[in-house]
């Protein structure tokens, strides 16, 4: 298994270009099902997750070629499998993206349930609500969602969906079918995050009639037919969080070029309050800060956006490891999202947790240490302790940090880090 070697303690300085977002690459790889057109993407991220979707979709007869510039050419003209097996699906739960657009083209769609996660139990019960508001029939057997329309339905049917909490992949799932569906579609408490917006813009260009997007309510007019569209990609603003938080506690100066500061308000503010400057420069977010103790320890709860991202909560904590002060952290999204907690203790923090709570008593240093990642953003977090750590940090597990960064460890080096990856 791959591993990266970290020397923590340098400074970081330079310009950083941000990819295109993961969480919303995801979701338009499946929104390309649902037209016999050609669709192209600009600005998809070279991650492990996006291969993982491409075989996936090529495994339903899809034809799909990605070139190194990340553009990614989608014909799904000749899609004959509308399939999603366990095999191809239990790395990635993104996968349960696929429901939505094969239910909508095809009236069919077998769907494996999504994996077991490290960071919570993620049910899949109001996706499958949501569908069968629209009319399908739905049963879970073997481990498998079999989705199909009543005898005589050709096309789903609009329905108002209320789910009983905020769902991104779910919003996703509702938004790709209604596209197709027969009649008005209204989501309300809609997730509202920008990935959401990018995907409702794809779908626009696609011939979809959306409103609401970005907002609690969306409604949707379902047409009869889908066309092919071009569409970039929005930046992945987890991606550009992280380098924040990478560049605020080792101290430093650097320029995300194509970051989108708007996309991430709660997390600048919690920077900013830090004692990190963050700017908004013309083509992205410069940041600057004198990093270590000179930060003070920032409370946050993990909500929805507009609200802190769950998938930021890692990262953070990381900089409150060697802040001053002590700060608060609750995790509201997901019941089991603080196993990087044990290998920050394992590199001289102090942090206590108590179910969704986690107290963190800011120390003047950490020290490198052999760590373990256990999921995407816990390996981040641990990144960021070992840029800070003394001497040596190894990070082991990459696997679970190539599945959502694009050349992590590249874009670190070109800003000044000590780091390499170590083939296994
Ligand atoms: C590919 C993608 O975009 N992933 C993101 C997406 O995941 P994902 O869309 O899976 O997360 P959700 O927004 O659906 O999950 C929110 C909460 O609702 C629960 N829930 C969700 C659906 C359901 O049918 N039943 C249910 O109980 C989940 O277990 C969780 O506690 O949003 C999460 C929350 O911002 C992010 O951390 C993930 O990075
Ligand atoms: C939890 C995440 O991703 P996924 O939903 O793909 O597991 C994430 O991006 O932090």
């Amino acid at each position: 298994m791959d591993k990266l070697l970290i020397r923590g303690g340098r400074p970081l300085n330079g310009e950083v270009l941000v990819s295109g977002a993961k969480n919303a690459a995801l979701p338009e790889l499946c929104a390309a099902l649902l037209t016999a057109e050609p669709v192209t993407l600009l600005n998809v991220p070279q991650l492990q997750d996006v291969s993982t979707m491409l075989k996936l979709i090529r495994n339903m007869g899809v034809v799909a070629e990605r070139s190194d510039d990340g553009t990614v050419r989608i014909d799904a003209g000749a899609l004959n499998t509308p399939e999603a097996p366990y095999e191809l699906v239990k790395t990635m739960r993104a996968s349960v993206l696929a429901l939505g657009p094969l239910l909508a083209r095809f009236g069919e769609a077998t769907v494996s349930l999504p994996g077991g996660c490290a960071i919570g139990s993620r049910p899949v019960d109001q996706h499958i609500k949501g569908m069968a508001a629209m009319g399908a029939e739905i049963v879970v057997e073997h481990g498998y969602m079999i989705a199909k329309l009543p005898a005589g339905r050709t096309r789903l049917k609009g329905a108002r969906i209320t789910t009983d909490m905020v769902t991104v992949t779910g919003t996703e799932n509702f938004l790709m079918a209604a596209a197709l569906a027969e009649g008005e579609t209204v989501l309300e408490n809609a997730a509202q995050e920008p990935e959401i917006s990018d995907l409702a813009e794809m779908l626009i260009a696609m011939g979809a009639r959306i409103e609401g997007h970005g907002t609690s309510r969306i409604r949707i007019q379902g047409v009869d037919k889908l066309h092919g569209c071009t569409h970039r990609v929005v930046a992945d603003r987890i991606e550009a969080g992280t380098f924040l938080c990478a560049v605020a506690a080792t101290g430093g100066d650097v320029l995300l070029r194509h970051g989108r500061a708007d996309h991430l308000d709660a997390v600048i503010e919690k920077l900013r309050e830090a004692g990190a400057t963050v700017q908004v420069v013309d083509g992205g977010i410069r940041v600057q800060s004198a990093g270590g103790a000179t930060l003070k320890a920032q409370g946050f709860r993990t909500t929805e956006y507009p609200g802190f991202p769950t998938d930021m909560q890692a990262q953070f904590m990381a900089l409150n490891c060697i802040a001053q002060g002590t700060a608060t952290v609750t995790e509201t999204i997901f019941e089991n999202r603080f196993m990087h907690v044990n290998e920050m203790l394992r590199l001289g923090a102090k942090i206590q947790v108590d179910g969704k709570v986690a107290v963190i008593e800011g120390v003047p240093r950490l020290s490198g240490a052999t760590v373990m990642a256990t999921d995407l953003r816990a390996s981040a977090s641990l990144v960021i302790a070992g840029l800070v750590a003394d001497g040596e940090t190894a990070v082991d597990r990459l696997y679970h940090l190539d599945r959502g960064y694009d050349c992590m460890e590249a874009k670190l080096r070109g800003i000044g880090a000590d780091i390499e990856r170590v083939k296994a």
